[in-house]
């Protein structure tokens, strides 16, 4: 029968001519039942680290105990007394583990009702918060609101899945209380249309009600606006990725110089080349002298805080709990896996064994997510495979999918491994060794997020492990314990760093096939690539 339910996986039956047996139709869904811990699972041969590699769950710090996580903060409080003095501030950032620093920096807000008590919000703002179950502002919302209404400008640094989100929709809220009609008064840019898309209907739900107008810009809302100028007023608020903004800026279909609150989500990421003169233009349109610049991410690097302090006025700087750290929620296993093979392997016996999705699978390029996805596809598991080659609309269907628990397994690449809130994601998978800390950090918290806990296991091989240290360190900043073996190896130096960041390693191909049949393979493919281009061009 279980056999019969993963091949009907998808199809539909018809409820009139099957009545009651429809249930025994259903498609296979997951089974969160019979799951397996997946760790200590490297087959002898392949234990290049002896039994070190062979990690055992690591003892984690109580949630109860995390802060900056939501652990806390979903029970709501009753304390809405204003501080008396500096040394209660004090004591009430130490207990959220918020480190502040900067000039003259507002009070932090100790529950939400303080939005409307102290600091004029109107009561809509409460009635959604409440709606959507936020009773309890998370550590980073209880300090950068209040930095925000004092229209400061703020870098900010709290763990993945800590509510930054809301943090700075919140902020931006204050901004735009009044119904002028003036086009554009907030602007939040971020790195991918996934993410903006997250973050607008976060913005939806938070307005929901209320006349303040939203606009997601695509290529579709950038053209309406395009032909009718009119239409620009409308908007108070903007989410957006930053080309698509730089396109609407240089066709004269955007505004910006009312733009009061400028966010950069993801900052590090958006002020990396790649995007900083996309950046540099979207700052150089926001010509209002009273802007408001606040830069948001969990990681920070001190080179991007530099750059940044050059384009602002007197920021505030929050932490929340370590600086560029790992959230406390997730449990990190490393696995040696020998060779490239080693990967699908235990990835393979993984999935026998049985393990308890939703789960992401990060690989470093599109052909490699394509391949995994190739092998996966016959395992019995319901899987996608997302990149940025796929269209908007695969891109869109797949996440909706994912979201709904349709899905089981997603691989995916850099694409998803920032600011993506999947809710329940239990297992982080770093199929291929990450690039970068940053990218660590940001893959690894896909999942232990809002207070949940998490799992991310990282495979690396013998061509990864002079890097290992890099994730070692992060590790232990986070709270796991780790074997001495691994805190005594060498960090690699910056410059391999910065190569490994630029270029990622060279890998076997993903396949069953055997190597020797796989390279015979790829050389038919690129005859046959060759001779197709050639034709081609000989038509044209
Ligand atoms: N005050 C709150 N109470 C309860 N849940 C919250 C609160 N604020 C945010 N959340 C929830 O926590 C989850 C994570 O929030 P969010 O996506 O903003 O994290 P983030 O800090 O931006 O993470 P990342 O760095 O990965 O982008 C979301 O599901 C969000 O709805």
């Amino acid at each position: 029968m279980d056999f019969f339910k993963l091949l009907g996986a998808g199809a539909k039956f018809d409820k009139k001519r099957f009545g009651e047996d429809i249930t025994l139709f259903k498609p296979a869904r997951r089974d969160t039942t019979n799951t397996v811990d997946v760790v200590d699972t490297v087959p002898k041969e392949l234990d290049f680290f002896g039994d070190h590699s062979r990690q055992k769950p690591v003892s984690k710090i109580p949630a109860s105990q995390l802060s900056g996580s939501a652990s806390q903060y979903v029970q709501a409080t009753n304390d809405h007394a204003p501080f008396e003095n500096n040394e209660q501030v004090a004591a009430f950032l130490k207990r959220h583990r918020i480190k502040v620093t900067g000039s003259d920096i507002p009070h932090p807000i100790k529950t939400f009702t303080m939005l409307c008590k102290e600091h004029k919000y109107q009561p809509f703002v409460l009635r959604n918060l409440e709606k959507f179950g936020f009773k309890q502002p998370t550590p980073i919302q209880m300090q950068a609101i209040p930095v925000a209404i004092h229209r400061r400008d703020l870098i900010a640094n709290a763990p993945t899945g800590s509510g930054k989100t809301l943090a700075f929709l919140l902020s931006i809220l204050h901004q735009v209380h009044s119904e002028e009609k003036i086009g554009y008064r907030a602007v939040v840019v971020s790195p991918t249309r996934e993410l903006a898309t997250q973050i607008f209907d976060h913005l939806k739900n938070l307005t929901s009600g209320r006349k303040v107008r939203c606009c997601l810009l695509t290529k579709n809302s950038a053209m309406a606006q395009a032909q009718d100028p009119k239409m620009r007023q409308k908007y108070d608020i903007l989410v957006t990725t930053p080309l698509r903004l730089v396109h609407a800026i240089q066709n004269k279909e955007a505004d910006l110089s009312h733009v009061h609150s400028l966010v950069l989500d993801e900052a590090d990421t958006l002020m990396e080349k790649g995007f900083l003169e996309q950046v540099d233009e979207i700052m150089a349109a926001c010509t209002s002298s009273q802007l408001q610049i606040s830069l948001f991410s969990a990681t920070m690097p001190s080179s991007v805080e530099q750059m940044a302090k050059t384009i602002m006025k007197d920021p505030v700087r929050i932490i929340v709990g370590t600086q560029n750290a790992a959230t406390e929620l997730v449990d990190q296993q490393l696995v040696f896996v020998g060779q490239e093979e080693g990967k699908l392997l235990e990835l393979r016996n993984m999935i026998h064994r049985g393990f308890k999705p939703p789960c992401l699978l990060f690989v470093q390029s599109i052909d490699r997510a394509r391949d995994l996805f190739h092998e996966l596809v016959f395992e019995g598991i319901n899987v996608e495979v997302i990149h940025s080659e796929r269209t908007q609309a695969q891109r869109n269907r797949i996440v909706q999918k994912f979201r709904t628990g349709e899905l089981w397994v997603l691989i995916c690449t850099e694409l998803m491994a920032r600011g993506i809130d999947f809710k329940g994601v239990n297992l982080v998978i770093n199929y291929d060794f990450p690039q970068s800390t940053q990218s660590y950090i940001h893959r690894i918290g896909r999942t232990g997020r809002a207070g949940r806990p998490g799992k991310a296991i990282t495979y690396f091989t013998k061509e990864d492990a002079p890097y290992l240290k890099t994730i070692v360190n992060v590790m232990r900043e986070s709270g796991c314990q780790v074997p001495d073996w691994m805190l005594k190896l060498k960090n690699p130096q910056k410059k391999e760093k910065k190569k490994l960041k630029k270029t990622p390693l060279e890998r076997d191909t993903i396949s069953t096939v055997p190597k020797y049949d796989a390279k015979k393979q790829k050389h038919k493919q690129q005859i046959i690539e060759q001779s197709k281009a050639k034709k081609q061009r000989s038509q044209q």
